[in-house]
């Protein structure tokens, strides 16, 4: 049965997630902030600041009305960035009238926990009528190449594996591969530190470290990010699937990745500092990258990498500090 669908956020991942909605049947509206993206995507079936010269599903529609985009909701899908997602949801709570499924897209940490974000979205809805249920969607999944209709393989995670089960269908088609899974803290951690590893492998490769290199970084940090996700009652299984093993291989090895591109711009440009400083684009990443060296810390987990690349993004260590010291000491599982 089509659904009524909104998308908080007309970014990059926000407009691949309507496209397949779209071609799937379902009503979508997208709600932004940015006025020029909003009749961007009405009048010209396009997206043009994320992607020049690529049409989108003309049934598309945006507003810049919160409240109209609430109106009508059955599943609300939140694809902003996870440091808007506090405030996104006061608005939500403001303007939201039905019970909702709850789509999370974000792939971060809580930063004033250091806990889940999942944990916060939760308590924020609890009580307002407005939260159904709760999902979340991980996996290797490059807005591009989900606009390209490309085959592109997911986890949809929700405490209630039924509820996982029935919208994962809502996604799914020829080209989109949604699968259920029930492991929200195992593919939260997963898709929030991959991100970081994905820094650490672009400074390997702005070095020239060397495919040997590469892949034994991405093997330690598949290992610390299951150390840390572990102390959060993860399952080991998430972590050979879509959702930790995939996306972390996608993200650490790909140009399209805007955490790799900034680990090689910070090789690039000299140093950590001055690469932030001319980033533009979302690279989530770099919060991850701090939340991970706190909890780290709390927990009192050694982790080689995580250490490191906090060093080098928030003390602007010397970028060639991780190649010359990553392998030394490392707590493998
Ligand atoms: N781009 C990708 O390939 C993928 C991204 N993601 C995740 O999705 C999340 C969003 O990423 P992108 O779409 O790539 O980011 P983006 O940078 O392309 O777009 C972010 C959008 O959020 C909007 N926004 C920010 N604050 C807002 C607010 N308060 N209210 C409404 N809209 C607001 C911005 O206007 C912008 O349109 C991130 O956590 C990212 O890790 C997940 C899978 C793939
Ligand atoms: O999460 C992503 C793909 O699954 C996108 O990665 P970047 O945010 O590094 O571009």
């Amino acid at each position: 049965m089509n659904k009524n669908v909104t998308i908080i956020g007309t970014g990059a991942y926000g407009t691949a997630l309507a496209n397949v909605l779209s071609d799937n049947g379902h009503n979508v509206l997208m709600y932004g902030i940015e006025e020029t993206q909003v009749n961007d995507i009405n009048i010209n079936h396009e997206n043009s600041f994320f992607f020049k010269n690529i049409k989108i599903n003309s049934k598309i529609k945006a507003t810049s009305d919160l409240a109209a985009a609430l109106e009508n909701t059955e599943i609300l899908i939140l694809g902003v960035p996870s440091f808007a997602i506090r405030g996104v949801l006061q608005d939500i709570k403001k303007y939201g009238k039905n019970e909702m499924v709850i789509v999370n897209t974000a792939k971060g940490l809580d930063d004033k926990e250091l806990g889940l974000l999942s944990d916060v979205i939760k308590k924020e809805f609890a009580g307002t009528g407005l939260m159904k249920c709760y999902t979340a969607l991980y996996g290797p999944s490059v807005a591009i190449e989900v606009i390209e209709r490309k085959p592109t393989g997911l986890m949809l995670v929700s405490d209630d594996i039924n509820a996982a089960s029935e919208n994962a269908k809502i996604f799914t088609n020829e080209y989109f591969f949604v699968y259920p899974w029930d492991d929200i803290a195992g593919c939260e951690i997963g898709a929030a530190l991959k991100n970081t590893v994905a820094i650490a492998a672009g400074i390997f490769s702005g070095f020239k470290a060397g495919d040997n290199a590469q892949a034994s970084l991405i093997t330690l940090g598949l290992n610390e990010i299951y150390i840390i996700a572990k102390e959060f009652g993860a399952k080991v299984e998430t972590f050979l699937n879509y959702a930790g093993l995939g996306d972390l291989i996608l993200t650490a090895s790909s140009v399209k990745s805007r955490n790799f591109r900034l680990g090689v711009a910070i090789v690039e440009q000299g140093d950590a500092k001055t690469a932030l400083l001319n980033t533009q684009y979302t690279v989530e990443g770099v919060a991850s990258a701090e939340i991970a060296y706190k909890i780290c810390k709390k927990m009192k987990i050694s982790s080689s990498l995580f250490e490191i690349i906090y060093e080098i993004l928030y003390n602007n260590n010397r970028p060639i500090s991780l190649i010359n010291n990553v392998f030394k000491n490392v707590n493998l599982v």
